[in-house]
């Protein structure tokens, strides 16, 4: 049996625009935008992981909503889900505290502006299909 282990990203909105977050680290992935999240520990639903995820990264508070249907693969064995966020009414707008050095607010028409990681761009793609205004 092949082990996998499920990243999962967020598709946080607000005002009809998706944030992205830009990685410092790892070299290889650092300048890349990605969307915040990270994986998910043993015995930890989704949902929960991105809960703490977004609050170490972003020092945010967040309510998790409906799944993007798709599932991506990224290197062996992480395979990423994105679902749907909101920030909690009074949440800290996000700054970038841990594993990110910028973010940006994007607009449908400004999505494509930034060097997404190369294999989020199919689950950015779909987030903008499903969830951005045109
Ligand atoms: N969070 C996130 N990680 C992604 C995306 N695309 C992508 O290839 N990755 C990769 C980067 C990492 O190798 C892995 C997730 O690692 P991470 O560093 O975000 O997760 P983490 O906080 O749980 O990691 P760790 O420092 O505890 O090891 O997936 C994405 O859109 N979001």
């Amino acid at each position: 049996m092949t082990e996998r282990t499920v990243v999962v990203g967020a598709a946080l909105l607000d005002a009809g625009r998706l944030l992205a977050a830009r990685r410092s680290a790892p070299p290889e992935l650092a300048g890349r935008w990605e969307l915040p999240g990270g994986k998910v520990e043993p015995g930890e639903t989704p949902e929960a992981a991105l809960v703490r995820e977004l609050r170490e990264e972003l020092g945010v508070e967040t309510e998790v909503g409906d799944r993007i249907p798709g599932e991506w693969p990224l290197r062996v064995p992480y395979v990423l889900q994105v679902w749907t966020v909101r920030l909690l009414p009074g949440s800290p707008d996000p700054k970038p505290l841990q594993d990110h050095d910028e973010l940006r607010w994007l607009s449908r028409d400004e999505l494509w502006d930034v060097p997404w990681l190369d294999q989020d761009i199919p689950a950015v793609r779909e987030v903008a299909t499903r969830l951005l205004a045109s």
